[in-house]
């Protein structure tokens, strides 16, 4: 597993003349840009600001949305910049250091298993001040997936079940962490919980998944632009 993959997460500084085709450089324009997106979005979720000034925003987004010219992956497309499986994945909506919608959430190996880190915020609202359900089922199948490719079985998620102990607080650290439990063949048996970073003792959400490592024949057509399928 590559342990740096959330190393772009905090990444802010655009160089002046990024060279192009290097993947850092384009990491590190693509995180900055993310960066800023999610500020945007914090900001747009937590505004009281008056009709006027949400119009004359919008006008101001529509203009740079359309600066984002040029060629547009395709659908199953994998970008330059990603290592998939078991990468570093910029536009992942969980740990993309590019994406909007992304806590984003490092993920580091930690005791036999990998642990994430991150903070959802008011976008990631379910109730009133605590993070939404499918949030939750979003980072733990996340992680989950990087425990298959950290025991060696990079695997899809085919169950995922999920017990919600207490509400997973906003603006507050959390921690997750996910361990495989058993392999039988192609299937690989998970466990993940999420806690705050504060106290790991206290379960949030636990879940409990199977997935299942595509045979090299389902892989080739499912991801086409996979080298080596
Ligand atoms: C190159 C590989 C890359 C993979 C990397 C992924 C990275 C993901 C990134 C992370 C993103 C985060 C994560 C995400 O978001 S992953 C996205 C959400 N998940 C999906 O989209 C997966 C959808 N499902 C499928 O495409 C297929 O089911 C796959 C391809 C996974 C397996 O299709 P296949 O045709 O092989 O199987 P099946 O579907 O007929 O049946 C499944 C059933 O069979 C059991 N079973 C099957 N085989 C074995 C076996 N050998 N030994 C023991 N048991 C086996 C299996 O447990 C199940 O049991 P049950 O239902 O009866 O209880």
């Amino acid at each position: 597993m590559n342990s740096s993959l959330n190393d772009h997460a905090t990444t802010s500084a655009v160089p002046e003349q990024p060279a192009h085709h290097e993947p850092e450089h384009e990491r590190a324009a693509i995180a900055a840009l993310g960066h800023e997106l999610r500020a945007l979005v914090d900001a747009t979720v937590r505004t009281a600001a008056s009709p006027d000034t949400l119009h004359r925003v919008t006008d101001g987004v529509r203009s740079l949305t359309r600066q984002l010219t040029g060629r547009r992956r395709a659908r199953a497309e994998i970008p330059s910049v990603d290592e998939f499986p078991g990468g570093v994945r910029m536009y992942s909506p969980v740990t993309g250091a590019g994406s909007p919608l992304a806590p984003p959430m490092r993920v580091t190996p930690a005791d036999g298993g990998v642990a994430g880190t991150c903070v959802l915020g008011k976008a990631h609202e379910g109730p009133p001040g605590y993070g939404h359900g499918g949030m939750s089922a979003m980072l733990l199948d996340e992680l989950m997936g990087w425990a298959c490719v950290a025991a060696g079985t990079p695997a899809m998620t085919v169950s995922l079940q999920l017990r919600y102990h207490r509400p997973v607080p906003l603006d507050t650290p959390l921690r997750a962490f996910a361990q495989v439990t058993g392999v039988e063949d192609r299937r690989v048996s998970v466990g993940g919980v999420i806690t705050t970073e504060e106290d790991h003792a206290t379960v949030l959400v636990a879940a409990d998944g199977v997935f299942v490592s595509p045979d090299p024949d389902r892989a080739r057509a499912l991801f086409p632009s996979l080298p080596g399928t």
